[in-house]
C-alpha cells in the first residue's frame, strides 16, 4: 500500500537542545503506527510538527501527496490531520456534544461559537454537523454521557470524548498522543479495541504514542522507536521486539 505520510530528514531543536534529529519514516495508508521511546525522546514534538503546532528547523513532510516544510494547524486539520493531546484539551465546562461539535468548527462556514452552541447563520450546516457529532458519539459508546458536562465524567470517558472530537472531522490521519495514559489495564484494553475499530471501520490511518509495550505490540502493525530524537528502529512488531538496539534503548529500561 502507498504511504499516506512521509517524513524526510525532519529536525527540530529548542534553544540548542535537539528534540528531533534528521528523522525519516513513512506511514502506510490504513495502518496503525506506534511511536515508542523513553521520556524526552521527541515523540510529542514529532506529532506537533506533523500537525503544524511546531515548525521543523529542516526537512519536509509529504501528507496525502501534499509536500510541506511547515503548515498551520488549521490547514493541517483541513487537509485531514486530526489530533488528540497527552493532557486532554477538552472544554471542561461544556457538554460532551458541545466538545464533539467543537471538532467540526474549522471545517464549516459558521464561527466556532455558532458551531458549538448550534446557533447562527447556516441551518443546513448545523443539522449536518449535529448528525455527524451524534454518529460519532454513538460509535464511541458515549450516548449516555452526551449532555453531561465533561468535568463531571470519569477520566477514561473523557479520553473517549477527546477521541470523538478528533474523529468527528473524519480525518485521514489521526495522531493520538498517549490515548491510554493514566488508565488501568481494563480501560487500556477497551481503548485499544476502540482504536482498532476506528481503523477498521473508517480506514483511518493512525499514529499513536503509547508507553505500554504490551498494548503496542497487540495494536500496531508498524512501530517506530525513538531515542534522543533519532530513529532506533522502524518495522513490524516482531522485528522491533527482537532488535538488540531497541532492547538496549527502550525495552530494557523500565519506563
Ligand atoms: N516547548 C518546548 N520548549 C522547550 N523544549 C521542549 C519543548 N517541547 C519539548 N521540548 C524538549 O524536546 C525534547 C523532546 O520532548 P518531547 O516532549 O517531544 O518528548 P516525548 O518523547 O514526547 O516525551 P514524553 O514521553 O515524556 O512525553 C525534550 O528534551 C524536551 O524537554
Amino acid at each position: 500500500m502507498a504511504a499516506l505520510l512521509e517524513l524526510h530528514d525532519v529536525s527540530l531543536s529548542f534553544r540548542g537542545v535537539t528534540a528531533i534529529d534528521a528523522l525519516s519514516f513513512s506511514v502506510e495508508q490504513g495502518s496503525i503506527c506506534a511511536l515508542i521511546g523513553p521520556n524526552g525522546a521527541g515523540k510529542s514534538s514529532l506529532l506537533n510538527v506533523i500537525n503544524g503546532v511546531y515548525r521543523a528547523d529542516s526537512g519536509d513532510i509529504v501528507f496525502d501527496g501534499v509536500r510541506f516544510e511547515a503548515i498551520r494547524p488549521g490547514k493541517a486539520a483541513r487537509l485531514g490531520i486530526g489530533r488528540t493531546f497527552q493532557h486532554n484539551a477538552l472544554f471542561r465546562r461544556l457538554s460532551v456534544r458541545e466538545n464533539v461539535l467543537a471538532g467540526l468548527s474549522r471545517l464549516g462556514q459558521a464561527s466556532f461559537i455558532e458551531t458549538i452552541f448550534r446557533v447562527g447563520r447556516d441551518a443546513a450546516e448545523r443539522r449536518t454537523f449535529a448528525a455527524r457529532a451524534d454518529r460519532v458519539i454513538a460509535f464511541l459508546g458515549l450516548e449516555a454521557h452526551r449532555d453531561r458536562i465533561v468535568s463531571t465524567l470519569p477520566y477514561g470517558v473523557q479520553k473517549r470524548v477527546d477521541l470523538a472530537r478528533a474523529l468527528v472531522s473524519e480525518p485521514k490521519l489521526l495522531l493520538l498522543d498517549e490515548p491510554m495514559a493514566g488508565m488501568n489495564q481494563d480501560e487500556k484494553a477497551e481503548m485499544s479495541r476502540i482504536i482498532s475499530e476506528v481503523n477498521r471501520t473508517f480506514g483511518t490511518t493512525i499514529v499513536l504514542i503509547e508507553h505500554d509495550v504490551g498494548i503496542v505490540l497487540g495494536l500496531a502493525r508498524h512501530i517506530v522507536v525513538l531515542d534522543y530524537g533519532r530513529k532506533v528502529a522502524d518495522g513490524a512488531p516482531d522485528q522491533v521486539r527482537d532488535d538488540p538496539e531497541v532492547i538496549a534503548a527502550y525495552l530494557g529500561t523500565v519506563h
